[in-house]
């Protein structure tokens, strides 16, 4: 297998709560708590587990747009963080997001046009009539026509929206997007669509995807590898084929068992557990089985292989 593209390497971010009463004990919540990701090129790792397991803090760390606690973001073997990173603009040249509502993150008052030129303008990466005709490309890339370019975003449905989401964050040419629930808030018949579109858009531009999703049909259907989030932890990850039909971990399992279970709990309409009063050092269930070899780390916390691109931890 070749080197990364993107490594995240014991990534913790922990937020400082308030605390409760003036004499009380410090809180702190540890949203991610020791995340080691790898992204290939070309491939879309998908990251699920339930609401508040530290799925967008990750992905937010990724983009530069939240300060780890500790840990690194490697982009081919250099650290994204830290003395000697890029500077943000030439951080959003390596990475971009695409949101779940586009209409939130499009500025209502600016054509498509001017928001898609803005990008280009800023980067320095062309002007005039060339910026005119990237962006009139750019649009017909992503299945829409050039003279919507004028139009502005309430002129559109949902499903255009997302494509002009998807649109500004090619703009600048990034390796990765990083899709956040990008089909949820959209309706079913059009959510293959925009399904379709990032697959094409992946293939031909050789992009590499990061995907955050509650639906289990969308990253069966788009991931290559799947990492399983919970409490902050990976606590499965792998090969999406070997996840899905192996679930390991009682978690995933528990995910994957049956479907509108699993939607349930992603969404957490089980009810979603306080992270806070999650003591550290503890046990998600009694029923791990997983049997730990002689040689391998005692540390609880480690991912043990269970398949050629399949881990599990142990407990958490
Ligand atoms: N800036 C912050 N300050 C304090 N707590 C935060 C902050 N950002 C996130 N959190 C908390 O960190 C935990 C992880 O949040 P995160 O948004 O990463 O979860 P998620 O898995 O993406 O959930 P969802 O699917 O609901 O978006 C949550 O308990 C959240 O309330």
């Amino acid at each position: 297998m070749t080197a990364p593209l993107l490594e995240i390497r014991d990534l913790k971010v922990h937020f400082n709560l308030p605390r409760q009463s003036l004499l009380g004990p410090r809180r702190v919540l540890r949203a991610v708590d020791g995340v080691n990701l790898t992204l290939h090129e070309g491939e879309c790792l998908s990251i699920v587990g339930e609401s508040g397991c530290g799925k967008s803090t990750t992905a937010l760390t990724v983009m530069g747009l939240q300060e780890p606690t500790s840990g690194e973001v490697l982009y081919k073997g250099k650290p994204l963080n830290g003395p000697g990173a890029p500077s943000r603009k030439q951080r959003a040249r390596i990475a971009q997001m695409v949101f779940q509502d586009p209409y939130a993150s499009l500025n209502p008052r600016q054509t498509i046009g001017s928001t898609l030129l803005s990008q280009l303008k800023l980067h320095g990466l062309a002007s005039g009539s060339e910026a005119q005709d990237r962006v009139a490309a750019m649009l017909k890339r992503v299945g829409l026509q050039p003279d919507h370019a004028r139009r502005f975003p309430h002129e559109f449905s949902g499903g255009q929206r997302q494509r002009i989401g998807i649109a500004r964050a090619l703009m600048l040419d990034p390796q990765i997007l990083v899709l956040d629930e990008p089909v949820s808030a959209l309706d079913v018949s059009i959510q293959a669509q925009i399904i379709n579109l990032l697959m094409d858009l992946q293939e031909t531009l050789r992009l590499s995807y990061i995907m955050i999703s509650h639906d289990l049909s969308v990253v069966e259907h788009v991931s290559d590898r799947v990492a399983v989030m919970y409490f902050g932890h990976v606590v499965e990850e792998g090969d999406w084929h070997s996840v899905f039909t192996r679930p390991t971990h009682p978690y995933t399992r528990r995910l994957i068992g049956s479907v509108p279970d699993a939607e349930a709990i992603l969404t957490g309409a089980r009810g979603v557990p306080d992270g806070v009063a999650i003591p550290s050092g503890r046990s998600f269930s009694p029923d791990i089985s997983i049997r730990r070899d002689p040689g391998q780390s005692s540390e609880p916390s480690a991912l043990v292989p269970v398949g050629s691109d399949h881990r599990v931890r142990l407990a958490i």
